[in-house]
């Protein structure tokens, strides 16, 4: 074998040996609900009422770790492409789990990078948690932080008149909920401030886009949890009773028991957790972050990165200066096909949208999405983007992960992702749940090399390019002059409106200006 051959393939194998052997999700079939070993009935007509009639891959292998033979003993990690149904697979078994609990207490973590996934994440849950008469919450900053706590904790009825003692007030709080889904700042928020919030009962954490999570410490939301719910053991650590929230008064927690190691064979209870990505990191040091419990790898097929089955990826050579020509021409070719277009970034994104929109005559309702938004603007759109009434969404990377919106069946990458993982996720908001989807990247002529190298990093040779008559690329040429003009003008004015932010949109590109001058 060729030594560049063994180098590359070293350089995939993982360096934790728990990650070299993993369970190979690609080899579990779609298996249909009515004969799916414990299920409780009520889940059953729950997901039936969702439309569901098979579990995928992904969620039967994580129903045998937790609820079949696996018994939730390991905590799993899961490495699954994008659409394959990671969601489902946390949630079902976490509900099942909990539907035997007598009291309710906070006893199930769910945590996400943005409040849109949170959201998302936690419809999921609520198709099928009430079922199990289980409660979900949402801690994500979309209402004040007041409503938000009067959401997640109940308080005691106290008669009118009658003068309560705090400390007996505070004993009294209790959770209004069983399943909290939450984003890391405003999970902290929550656990520094809310009376009557605690983890001290928790069961289940999971951990999902844990890579995009682990890249940033969110005010250390990670060890704060970890240290919230460790279990103590005052013979090993005295006083450390003095120190954890009780707001439960002498109700226990039962967890998972597990042997840890460092203790000696003792088993005591443990949190046990599911982390999950498209692209999971193989990097011990971050994993090690997540203080895994003889973690189990479930990861699909040989690939690091796997891109959905049927995802066709196409690549679009463009002269530089006239990009948005090209895209206006495949959104015309689309037909009004609901697709979201990504760009590098936040300011370009605003460019780019406000340019196609001045393009006149395009038939489809164009609108943009991204982080520089507040978060009303963004909601209001996704909203009606997932409604239909828009057809196009010009984004940042602020929907690269997660997203699931039903009937996107084209991505346009308007510039090439920098990172493999980008693209995975950029093009994973279509092919899902086992549909067709497009990816086309439209490329200047020294990108193409690179972005080669790119797809072949999730094992993606073919990649055929998207022709489009340059007719009709030439028929657009008078509509770009004139829209250039009109984003011109745009940009001077929100320069003037909006002072130093302004200042960011007030430059119209080298390429684009060239263009207006011929
Ligand atoms: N058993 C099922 N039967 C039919 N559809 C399903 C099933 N499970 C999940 N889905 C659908 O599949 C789609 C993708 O699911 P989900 O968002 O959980 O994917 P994911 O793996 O988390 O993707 P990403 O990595 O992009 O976050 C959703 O629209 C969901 O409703």
């Amino acid at each position: 074998m060729e030594e560049s051959t063994i180098a590359k393939q070293n350089k995939n194998v993982p360096v934790l040996p728990w990650m070299r052997s993993p369970v190979d999700v690609s080899k579990f079939e779609e298996y249909p609900l009515d004969i799916l070993p414990c299920l409780d009935p009520r889940l059953k007509m729950a997901l039936q009422n969702m439309g569901f009639k098979t579990l995928f891959p992904v969620q039967i292998a994580v129903w045998q770790e937790t609820i079949g033979p696996g018994a939730f003993e390991r905590d799993l990690c899961i490495n699954s492409p994008t659409g394959s149904g990671k969601t489902l697979a946390y949630a079902l078994p976490i509900v099942q789990l909990l539907s035997t609990r007598a009291v309710k207490c906070l006893r199930a973590l769910v945590v996400l990078p943005t409040r849109d996934l949170a959201l998302q994440v936690k419809q999921v849950f609520a198709a099928i948690a009430p079922a199990m008469g289980l409660s979900v919450g949402l801690a994500v900053g979309q209402s004040s932080i007041a409503d938000e706590i009067s959401e997640l904790i109940k308080k005691p009825e106290h008669e009118a008149g009658i003068c309560y003692d705090p400390q007996d007030v505070l004993q009294e709080l209790q959770s209004s909920v069983d399943i909290l889904v939450a984003t890391p700042g405003r999970l902290m928020d929550h656990i520094t401030t809310t009376k009557g919030f605690t983890l001290e009962h928790l069961c289940y954490l999971v951990v999902d886009e844990t890579d995009r999570l682990l890249r940033e410490s969110y005010q250390s939301w990670l060890p704060t949890v970890l240290k919230l719910t460790r279990p103590y053991d005052e013979s090993l650590v005295p006083g450390v009773n003095n120190f954890l929230p009780c707001a439960s008064g002498s109700l226990k927690t039962i967890r998972r028991c597990g042997v840890e190691r460092g203790f000696k064979g003792k088993s005591y209870p443990r949190l046990a957790k599911m982390v999950l990505s498209a692209t999971l990191t193989q990097d011990p040091s971050k994993l090690a972050q997540l203080n895994l419990h003889h973690p189990l790898f479930l990861t699909t097929g040989q690939r690091r990165y796997q891109l959905p089955e049927k995802l066709e990826s196409y690549k679009l050579i463009c002269v530089s200066k006239l990009k948005p020509l090209y895209l206006v021409a495949v959104l015309q070719h689309l037909g009004g096909e609901k697709c979201i277009v990504f760009t590098s970034s936040v300011e370009s994104t605003h460019r780019l949208c406000t340019l196609l929109n001045f393009f006149g005559d395009l038939k489809v309702k164009i609108k943009e999405y991204s982080g520089l938004q507040r978060q009303s603007v963004r909601s209001k759109t996704l909203k009606a983007f997932r409604e239909g009434e828009i057809q196009v969404l010009v984004s940042s990377d602020a929907m690269t992960r997660g997203m699931d919106i039903e009937g996107v069946r084209n991505i346009i990458n308007y510039d090439m992702p920098a990172y493999v993982k980008t693209y995975v996720h950029r093009a994973g908001r279509t092919a899902r749940a086992g549909q067709t989807g497009r990816c086309i990247t439209l490329l200047r002529t020294h990108e193409v090399k690179r972005f080669k190298k790119l797809l072949q990093k999730a094992d993606n040779d073919s990649c055929p390019i998207y022709s489009i008559p340059s007719s009709s690329v030439k028929s657009l040429h008078p509509f770009y002059l004139s829209a250039l003009e009109k984003l011109k003008e745009t940009v001077q004015s929100e320069t003037s409106r909006k002072g130093k932010v302004g200042i960011k949109f007030s430059r119209v590109s080298k390429g684009e200006k060239k263009s207006l001058e011929e």
